[in-house]
């Protein structure tokens, strides 16, 4: 078994970053905490920012060639772990590019053949997120980089069960999301038995993962769909800071914050004490994924000051419009001198906000993605809503509910596919995704 281990100095270039002595050490998520921390301090880890490797710093590595060591810049360095308490890709800080794709098992395969796929696709993640090439006959794709964060994250949708004879393992949480009003679905891009979310740093190393992913695919299961998407590319701002969407809005903030007491009951189903059967959960998070398109003629047309409204934020620096700066807790009662609410009763911030849904709350980790120009000749680009849970019916399932009711955003958005994934919690040292739900 190869062990996946941090690279030296990785993006400590950062001028936030920790000079913590673990600082190195494997951080919840994955990914080693001196990424973390470097990437935006606390904020990092909160909000998912991106932004912050773009420091001067080198660093040896690997060379994916094998060929010895070769200096990569720091962006390349930066290494996700694949084993863990939970799968990398869900705490791990924003990535520029993301591929997400979606597989159905094909006719005639059934557990067996989904367990051996399970084992394929681990060996080419580990191998992969620690830079290393492939087996054999490596395309050649990401040679010269580093493994620049990769992470290969795997989820089971609720057809898996039926289809591999586990229908008694099926957790409750995969139960179909109810529909909304203005849902306005393709179900071929929808849900599916097998979703892999794929993130790096780099385009070439998304690529290779997902070739490679599609390859080991061989004939146990066949594509459903597949999504591209991208973030902000580290170091492309002045200091780190939370990504923002292609409505220009600074996108993240309210996301809870790994310092906070209760993040890993909200996000991760808990490592004991859970339902009997679902074990294999343990340490695991389910996954919402909705491709949002967002009609951008219409909300360009708008002027600054209504797009504030419609968030109850401010675009400039996303602080809420009742003052402060990004981060200090909105008014939600504040009326102005009129004596309407400063932030209005149907901005989008407000009617999401956990204190106005019973607590419920999830981890935002959108991509945005841009596919060109319809046939009817608007954008087709939006945001790859991606949100991570303990449970979506005390996560994304009460908040939809409530913006589908009104949300003054709803008028610039359209929802266009959905799906639901349970993601087991990372494998141990000598384990696969999944071994626990296949193999018990
Ligand atoms: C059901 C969940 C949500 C969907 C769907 C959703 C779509 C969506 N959101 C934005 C832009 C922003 N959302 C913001 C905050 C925010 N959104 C949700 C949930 C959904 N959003 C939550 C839980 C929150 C946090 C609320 C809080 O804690 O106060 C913001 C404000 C900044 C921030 O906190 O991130 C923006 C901007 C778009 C563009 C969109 C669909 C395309
Ligand atoms: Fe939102």
């Amino acid at each position: 078994m190869t062990g996946v281990t941090n690279t030296p100095s990785s993006t400590s270039s950062s001028p936030s970053s920790s000079t913590s002595p673990d600082a190195d050490a494997p951080a919840a998520g994955g990914i080693s905490r001196r990424r973390l921390l470097g990437t935006a301090g606390g904020a990092a880890a909160a909000g998912l920012v991106v932004g912050a490797a773009g420091g001067a710093g080198v660093a040896t590595a690997v060379s994916s060639q094998g060929e010895g060591p070769a200096v990569l810049a720091s962006l390349g360095t930066a290494k996700a772990m694949f084993h863990g308490k939970h799968q990398a890709g869900i705490t791990t800080p924003l990535q520029a590019r993301g591929h997400l794709i979606a597989f159905d098992l094909a006719p005639g395969s059934g557990r067996k053949e989904a367990t051996a796929l399970l084992r394929r696709w681990s060996e080419v993640a580990q191998q992969l997120m620690a830079g290393r090439p492939l087996a054999g006959e490596d395309t050649g794709v990401a040679f010269d980089a580093g493994p620049s964060s990769l992470t290969v994250t795997f989820g089971f949708g609720r057809t898996f069960f039926d289809r591999t004879g586990l229908t008694a393992k099926r957790p409750v949480e995969l139960d179909p999301l109810p529909d909304f009003s203005s849902d306005r679905l393709d179900a071929r891009r929808s849900n599916g038995d097998l979703w892999v979310q794929i993130g790096a740093d780099d385009a070439l190393v998304a690529f290779h993962a997902l070739r490679a992913v599609q390859r080991e695919a061989g004939d146990a299961a066949r594509v459903r769909w597949q999504m591209n998407g991208f973030n902000r590319s580290p170091g492309a701002t002045a200091a780190p800071m939370t990504t923002r969407n292609l409505m220009g809005q600074v996108d993240g903030t309210g996301n809870p914050k790994p310092s906070e007491p209760d993040f890993e009951k909200r996000i991760f189903v808990p490592e004991k004490g859970g339902p009997a059967g679902q074990e294999w959960m343990a340490g695991g998070s389910y996954a919402v994924v909705r491709r949002i398109r967002m009609l951008l003629d219409d909300w360009e047309k708008l002027p600054r000051g209504e797009q504030e409204a419609v968030i109850g934020r401010r675009k400039k620096d996303g602080a809420p419009l009742t003052g402060g700066d990004e981060f200090t807790e909105p008014d939600l009662q504040k009326a102005g001198p009129n004596g309407k609410l400063v932030i209005a009763s149907d901005a989008h911030s407000r009617i999401s906000a956990p204190e106005q849904n019973g607590g419920a709350a999830m981890l935002r980790r959108p991509f945005s993605y841009h596919d060109g120009i319809s046939a009817d000749g608007v954008p087709d680009a939006g945001l790859l809503f991606i949100c991570w849970q303990a449970d979506p019916m005390r996560g994304f399932v009460p908040v939809q509910r409530k913006l589908d009711r009104g949300d003054a955003l709803s008028k610039f958005i359209r929802h266009e596919s959905s799906g639901l994934f349970a993601v087991p919690g990372g494998p141990r040292e000598g384990e696969y995704v999944g071994q626990r739900l296949l193999e018990a």
